[in-house]
């Protein structure tokens, strides 16, 4: 930066720090965030400002573009989640994990509350680095996920040449989940955008194709509503274990293995999916005050 006149070091920094926004690049299992944090002081962010930032070649890049803004009422902060299109989601999985550590080491907890546009998800600190979010009720009505018209969300009349007959429900977010014998087979970029964008839903939805290995063991591939393929999808994981065991292809727990690692997943008998993994920070930065305003 030329500077107009000559500026001491301190004033520079106190000019810079006035001036520019920090951010911290974070992922789960690869699934990554930028975050920047809103709590202190209001961030004018458009919709079209975060997708610039989510763009990978003229931006950061990132998946999912998350915004912590204060927690007020039993929540200890609030998660706002945009998509690199700039829509509005009502659930990510794996960024709630990595907000939650990040105000759990602030406060020196092993205990959070992330509050979302669709709930309050309590998260707490595990052994070896893992964090195990409740993600709440999964929505199982065909009004909740939700579907243009009323369908048996255990099998939508919905195909893409060998793949048909998903299951569909909600986290907070639409997700529908197609059961394939062979997941290297399925050619998920291509009949992605499609199925996100079939009139069956609405709102667009996430869409799943999971592999059963086992009771207790799935593999899956995401094609992200508003984002593509990722390499790991913490809300997908929900919806698949959910979706599994209603069609009774698994137990109420499974690994569930994607592209970017591994989740542990349980839809306990009250309805709560629990999700269980790792967050990881991969560096921090700042933004120039005009890319978010
Ligand atoms: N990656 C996120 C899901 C983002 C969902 C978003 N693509 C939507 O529009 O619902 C996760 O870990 O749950």
């Amino acid at each position: 930066m030329a500077w107009p006149v000559r500026v001491s070091p301190g004033w520079r920094a106190l000019y810079i720090r006035s001036v520019t926004i920090p951010f911290r690049k974070m992922h789960g299992l690869g699934n990554d965030f930028v975050v920047l944090d809103a709590r202190a002081r209001p961030l004018p962010i458009t919709p079209s400002g975060a997708a610039a930032i989510a763009d990978r070649h003229f931006g950061i890049g990132c998946d999912q573009f998350i915004v912590m803004e204060p927690g007020t009422d039993g929540a200890d902060v609030f998660m706002r989640i945009r998509n690199p299109d700039g829509s509005e989601a009502g659930a990510c999985g794996n960024a709630t994990r990595c907000i939650a550590s990040l105000v759990a080491d602030e406060a020196g907890a092993d205990r959070v509350v992330v509050r979302t546009i669709a709930g309050d998800l309590p998260v707490e600190r595990l052994p070896g680095g893992l964090w195990r979010a409740d993600m709440g009720l999964a929505r199982l009505g065909w009004r909740d996920v939700p579907l243009a018209r009323e369908v048996d969300t255990l099998h939508l009349p919905l195909a893409r040449g060998e793949v048909a007959d998903p299951a569909a429900c909600s986290m907070g977010n639409p997700h529908a989940t197609f059961f394939v014998p062979d997941l290297d087979r399925v050619p998920v970029a291509e009949i992605g955008p499609g199925l996100e964008t079939d009139p069956i839903f609405p709102d667009r939805a996430n869409i799943g194709f999971a592999q059963i290995l086992s009771p207790e063991h799935m593999r899956l591939v995401i094609w992200e509503r508003g984002a593509g393929i990722t390499l790991a999808c913490g809300s997908g994981a929900c919806a698949a274990m959910v979706n599994a065991h209603r069609r009774g292809l698994t137990g109420r727990r499974a690994t569930i293995t994607m592209p970017g690692g591994d989740l542990f997943m349980e839809w306990r008998a009250d309805g709560h999916v629990l999700m269980t993994g790792p967050v990881a920070t991969a560096f921090t930065g700042t933004l120039p005050d005009s890319a978010v305003a």
